[in-house]
Parts: structure tokens; C-alpha cells; sequence
């Protein structure tokens, strides 16, 4: 069990949790990972206030809670006005070097950067797991999850907003979020420089990884590599592009479906992975909107100060402030506009009915004083993926393999140039979207699946020595998978995970009782309409025929049948056994959405207007991808910045500034 200290304090991380990439590159810039308790101490960035502040104001303007990708970008754009005022706690760190390293992503699920938090158990999924129990970590940094996610750059199919607007909650249709989505992109995606539907002068760098050929890197790196690691053989296995991502857009063409700008808002098909990420290093919402605006004397930002409560007159319903922990001390800071709540989709609404919002009956069972009574929680949808559909490969060195592919030399180039493999996020290297045979969406042009091309699979940091981070961040049983892939572990291999784009499956989320430092008690309730087994069998039937094009059987893909202790009772490759496996590999993506849904006047589950504001309430919004009320067809940190902009133009409009 993961005690909250010894995250916080790193313990956790060090020394239990080595992990020999980590290793590697900070001995690379020259940094004992040894010398101090907590690792991640080094070149951390920092956000102290203004010269000659000790503690901050006891008002503002407006006080926002949480620097994750919505709050970041809400904070930047409101203190543009210099008269308006602006507190954002922040109960993570800013970020450091390793959180720069795109590929290092999932090696984060371990570290004080994550809200370890756990799905309640559920019969009949997640079966693979540790304990049988989904893990749900969330980013807890100055930049929130966007320091700990794996980068990619989804928008949403134009149908998703133009829904969400038809239900009533005016100003969100495509081309209202489109603006937003425009202004706030720095996009540099070659091939597509023109095109209108890209923004090209925002803050949020939008680039292909670069990956460049090893003839490329030789000459460039070579007596930089001699001092530094002598290790001349080396050199010639060192960097390629993974072919495996043009055989995958091949095969996309073959099958029907052409290669794509997969954000554009026309046809639907495949394309490489667009990612926030500028010359190979993330780009984390702190680092696009708030590093260079920490000097702005009206923008203070407090990291490691955990919110416990929003202070509401209960008489008039009127939100006026915050209290906080810093520093092991409670505080209190008073908000003369409003306050806004960016915690996130989990501590937006924990925080919610901490304060007495949410369902009434719920409230008086944990002994909270209700407020307001509000459907907080009682929606929750999720992406939940498959990452256990591996192909092996009769070609070496093709695919991603940490153990032949994390080298010193590859290390030292990152630092130089950003343009090798470590600049790939999470080594996904391609996007597509397809309709599976059993879709019933009235539209034919909506896709039931997102499908994640990896250039390689999670048997890619195994093998003697190499760190299983992947694995471990998803928490997957280690003698589970040793059955099932230990013959393969750490070889050549292809997969792609399917997404479950719009699962008619959901869940809520509840408080476990009114202590502010527990964790709130979160169901998943994962596959339990049958539709959603059905969307995902048709996915794997569609990837295994993406397989069988020549692109892949150049590499002679084929599918891998892992031995589940789970699933012995099927025959391999019926449907039968693919549920099973996918009921024991349930793995999520992390997208959370929904728990302080929007929804317009007369809709009984809103908690949000289509203005954020809190229903009932005065001078409260919620502002992060929890507001989200259906599901979409992204990734949800694009759309929780494109949320913080569009909330910015909205208070601003409110109060006239
Ligand atoms: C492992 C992982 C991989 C992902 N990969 C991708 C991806 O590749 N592409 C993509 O688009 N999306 C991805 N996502 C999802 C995406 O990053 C998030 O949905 C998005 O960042 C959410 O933004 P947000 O503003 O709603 O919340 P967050 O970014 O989570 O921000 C909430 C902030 O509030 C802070 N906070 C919480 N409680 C308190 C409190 N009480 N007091 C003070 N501060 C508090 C948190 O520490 C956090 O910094 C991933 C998520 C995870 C976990």
C-alpha cells in the first residue's frame, strides 16, 4: 500500500522503485540520484512570489484551485489584464528535468508527481491487476496531469461539441471550441502548414515527434559521445525511426481509410500522433502558459498548498473563498469575484461536496451541512483500452526495446538535440479513428474507436535488466504477465491498444467520508453494457486484419496468445477469450470526464451551467474536464486547455474586464 508520505517525501520512488532509465539519464546531466531523499528535487523549476512577499495577499480577484491543464491556461489568460488579480494553489510540485523526457511517461506513475488513487474493486474487470484493482493516477504538479501524460493532441470529431451544444448548452458547438482551439495552438505539423484549421501563434506547442534516421545523428553526436561514454559499437543500433508507424498508416490506406490530419474536422482516418510536445521536449500546460508569465506581479501561484474546503455564505449562496493547507498550517484567502474550482474531475467534485454541494441524501450520510443539492459525481465516463493485443515480429530491431534503446549515447543526444527516439510519447507513434461493423450511431460518419499504434508494445521494457516501468505503472500482476508474455518479454513487437471511444458504460463517485485527505471512493463500473464488449471484440478483429496486410506481414506480424491464469478455460482467439482478456487487462486511459457535468437550465444532472457557474451558487465555477458531459472522441488534455480559454472569455465578459 502507498502511503501519502512516503510519496510526498519521494521515498516511494527511491530507493524501492529503481528504475534504470531514470538511473541513466540523471547520471547523464551529471546528478547523483542518490545523494538526496527525494529524487526529483533536481532542477526543479520553481514559482516563488513577488520580491519581498512572504505570504500571499489575503485577496484576490480571483482565487483558482489547481495548476492542471485547465487551471494553467484560465490563470494566464485572466492576469493578461494587469489590473485583474489572480491565486492559483497548486497541491503538487513544479515540474524538473525528467518531466521533460516524452518517452519517460509512463515511468511517472510511481513517483510524488501522482495522486495514487484506485478505482473501488469490481467483479469481472481488472481482473490482471494488482489486487484486481484499477489504478487511477492523476497528475499532481504545477501543470497538473499534463506533467505526467503521455502528450497526445486530440481535439474531438466536430459531432462530439456539436452534441453537447444540441443538448442545450449554447456557445460550445464545433466551430465556438474551434476558435479556442486556434488561439491557443502553436502548431508546427509539417504538411499541414496551412491549413485553416490549425492555430499556429498560441502557447501550446503542437509537433509530430521528430524522429531522425541513425545516418542523421552519427556525424552530429560523435565527439560528444566519445568523451562521454566510450562506447563505440554502440553507435550503429542506436537510433531509428520505427518503421512500424509507416506499415500502420499503410495498412489504415489498405483496409479503407486515408492518412489524415486526425484533428482536422473533416473525414475521419489515420495519422502520425500530433503531440504537445516543441524540439522533443513535453510541453506541459505549465510550461506553455504559466513559466513565462511567473513574473507577472498579478498571477501568484502556490504550489504544495492543498485546498480543503471553498468557503459559501450558506444564507446567500455566495462562494467568498478558500481554505488551504501550507506548509502543515491552515489558511484562508478571501476571493472579491469568484472562485474557481480546476482540481480536476475527481477533486472538483470531492472539493464540491466537502463544501456542501452535491447529493443531499449523500451529504447527510457522511455529515456534511448541505448547501446546495446537486448531482455531483453521479456521472463519471472513462476510456478504458486494450494494451494486451501484441503481435511478434520476424524482423529485429524495428520495434522500440528499452533494453537496446535507452543508451547513454541516446540519452546525451536527447539533451542536445531533442530528435531520437526518447522524443516519442510513450513510444506512440500513430492515431486513427474507425467504425467498427457493430456501431449503431445514427451518423455514419462518427467513429466507435480510437486506435493507439505503438512502436512497440508493453512487452518493450522487459527483458534482463530492463525496468518493466510500463507494466508497473499500470499496476498489472507481475506473475500475470510473466505467464502470459514471459516467452516474448522484451522482444520485437507491434500492438495497438483500441479505445473505447463512447462507452454507453458509466460510473460516479462518492466521498469516503469528510475528511479533505481521503481519497473519494471512485466506480468505474467499466464493461458492464454489453455493447461496449462488443465494440471492443470488433476492434481486435479490425486490428488483427490490420495486421494481415502486406505492410505488416513484410515484419510478419502475428498475433500473440497470451496464456491468462484468468482465461484458461477459453479457446484461444475465440471471442470468448478475448473478453476475457480484456476483462483482465481492463486498462484506462485516464479520461475522466462528466462528474460536474454542464448542462442547461431544466437539466436535472447539470452541475454546471453552460457558463460553468455552479448551480444555485454565487460566484463559483467549476473549470477543468470535468464540466465535460458527454463523451468526446479526445484525449482530454487538449480539450481541458481549450475549456480554461473559453473560460476566460467568459468571466472576463461576466465582470467586464
Ligand atoms: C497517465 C495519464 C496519461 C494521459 N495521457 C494523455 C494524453 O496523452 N493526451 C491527453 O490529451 N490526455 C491524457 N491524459 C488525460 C489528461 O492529461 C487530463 O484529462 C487533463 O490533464 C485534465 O486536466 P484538468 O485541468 O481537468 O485536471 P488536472 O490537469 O488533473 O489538474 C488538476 C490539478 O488540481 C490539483 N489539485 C487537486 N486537488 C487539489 C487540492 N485540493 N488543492 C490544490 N490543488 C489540487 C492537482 O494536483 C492538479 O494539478 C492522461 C492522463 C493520465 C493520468
Amino acid at each position: 500500500d502507498i502511503k501519502e508520505n512516503d510519496v510526498r517525501s519521494g521515498k516511494l520512488f527511491w530507493p524501492e522503485y529503481r528504475n534504470p532509465v531514470v538511473e541513466k539519464i540523471m547520471s547523464a546531466v551529471g546528478a547523483n540520484p542518490y545523494a538526496t531523499g527525494d529524487f526529483f528535487d533536481f532542477l526543479r523549476d520553481s514559482y516563488p512570489l513577488p520580491r519581498g512577499l512572504k505570504e500571499p495577499y489575503s485577496e484576490y480577484d480571483f482565487v483558482i484551485v489547481g495548476a492542471g491543464s485547465a487551471g494553467s491556461a484560465l490563470a494566464s489568460r485572466l492576469t493578461r489584464n494587469r489590473n485583474t488579480t489572480v491565486l492559483l494553489i497548486e497541491a503538487g510540485k513544479p515540474e524538473m528535468l525528467l518531466t521533460d523526457v516524452p518517452v519517460v511517461a509512463p515511468y511517472f506513475q510511481d513517483t510524488p508527481y501522482v495522486w495514487h488513487y484506485y478505482m473501488e474493486p469490481q467483479p469481472g474487470v481488472c481482473m490482471g491487476m494488482k489486487n484486481q484493482r484499477c489504478f487511477w493516477p492523476r497528475g499532481r504538479a504545477v501543470g497538473g496531469t499534463s506533467v505526467i501524460n503521455y502528450m497526445i493532441y486530440t481535439r474531438g470529431r466536430p459531432q462530439d461539441w456539436n452534441r453537447i451544444a444540441a443538448d442545450g448548452n449554447y456557445g460550445w458547438a464545433y466551430n465556438d471550441v474551434l476558435k479556442y482551439y486556434i488561439e491557443m495552438e502553436k502548431s508546427d505539423l509539417k504538411g499541414y502548414e496551412k491549413a485553416a484549421h490549425r492555430g499556429r501563434d498560441g502557447d501550446l506547442p503542437v509537433e509530430f515527434p521528430p524522429i531522425k534516421q541513425v545516418y542523421e545523428s552519427f556525424l552530429t553526436n560523435d565527439i560528444f559521445y566519445y568523451i562521454f561514454t566510450h562506447k563505440v559499437l554502440e553507435r550503429f543500433i542506436l537510433i531509428m525511426t520505427t518503421r512500424l508507424v509507416e506499415a500502420f498508416l499503410k495498412a489504415g490506406e489498405i483496409l479503407g481509410y486515408p492518412t489524415v490530419d486526425y484533428n482536422a474536422p473533416d473525414k475521419i482516418g489515420f495519422g502520425r500522433v500530433q503531440a504537445t510536445i516543441s524540439r522533443g521536449h513535453r510541453f506541459s500546460a505549465a510550461k506553455s502558459f504559466l513559466h513565462g508569465h511567473k513574473n507577472r506581479p498579478n498571477l501568484h501561484i502556490l504550489p504544495e498548498s492543498r485546498a480543503t474546503k471553498i468557503l459559501i455564505d450558506p444564507v446567500t449562496k455566495t462562494a467568498y473563498g478558500v481554505e488551504y493547507i501550507r506548509n502543515d498550517l491552515l489558511h484562508t484567502v478571501f476571493a472579491r469575484k469568484e472562485v474557481i474550482l480546476s482540481a480536476g474531475p475527481i477533486a472538483s467534485p470531492q472539493l464540491l461536496m466537502l463544501s456542501g454541494i452535491g447529493p443531499e441524501e449523500h451529504l447527510k450520510s457522511v455529515g456534511i451541512p448541505v448547501i446546495q443539492d446537486l448531482q455531483v459525481g453521479q456521472r463519471l465516463y472513462d476510456h478504458i483500452c486494450f494494451p494486451g493485443l501484441i503481435f511478434t515480429l520476424n524482423t529485429t530491431e524495428i520495434s522500440f526495446i528499452e533494453n537496446r534503446d535507452v543508451s547513454l549515447k541516446v540519452i546525451l543526444d536527447w539533451l542536445q538535440h531533442g530528435d531520437n527516439l526518447l522524443s516519442t510519447p510513450g513510444a506512440v507513434e500513430g492515431i486513427g479513428y474507425i467504425r467498427t461493423p457493430v456501431s449503431n450511431d445514427p451518423d455514419p460518419t462518427v467513429p466507435d474507436i480510437e486506435l493507439i499504434n505503438i512502436g512497440g508494445s508493453i512487452i518493450s521494457d522487459g527483458g534482463i535488466g530492463a525496468s518493466r516501468a510500463v507494466r508497473r505503472g499500470m499496476r498489472i500482476s507481475e506473475t500475470l504477465f510473466d505467464e502470459a508474455y514471459g516467452p516474448i518479454d522484451g522482444q520485437d513487437s507491434w500492438s495497438v491498444f483500441p479505445l473505447l471511444i463512447h462507452p454507453k458504460s458509466f460510473g460516479h463517485i462518492k466521498l469516503r467520508d469528510n475528511n479533505p485527505l481521503s481519497h473519494p471512493k471512485m466506480y468505474g463500473n467499466y464493461l458492464t453494457d454489453p455493447s461496449d464488449v462488443a465494440t471492443f471484440l470488433a476492434s481486435f478483429r479490425y486490428i488483427q486484419s490490420l495486421a494481415a496486410t502486406p505492410a505488416l506481414q513484410k515484419y510478419g506480424a502475428k498475433t500473440y496468445l497470451p496464456k491468462f491464469k484468468t482465461c484458461i478455460q477459453h479457446v484461444p482467439d475465440t471471442d470468448e477469450y478475448w473478453e476475457c482478456a480484456l476483462r483482465t487487462l481492463t486498462a484506462t486511459l485516464h479520461h475522466q470526464i462528466a462528474t460536474t457535468r454542464m448542462g442547461p437550465d431544466g437539466d436535472p444532472d447539470a452541475v454546471v451551467d453552460p457558463e460553468l457557474r455552479v448551480r444555485g451558487i454565487k460566484n463559483l465555477r467549476v473549470v477543468d474536464s470535468g464540466i465535460i458531459p458527454r463523451t468526446i472522441s479526445a484525449h482530454t488534455n487538449g480539450p481541458a486547455i481549450m475549456i480554461g480559454y473559453k473560460a476566460a472569455d467568459m468571466i472576463r465578459k461576466t465582470w467586464n474586464i
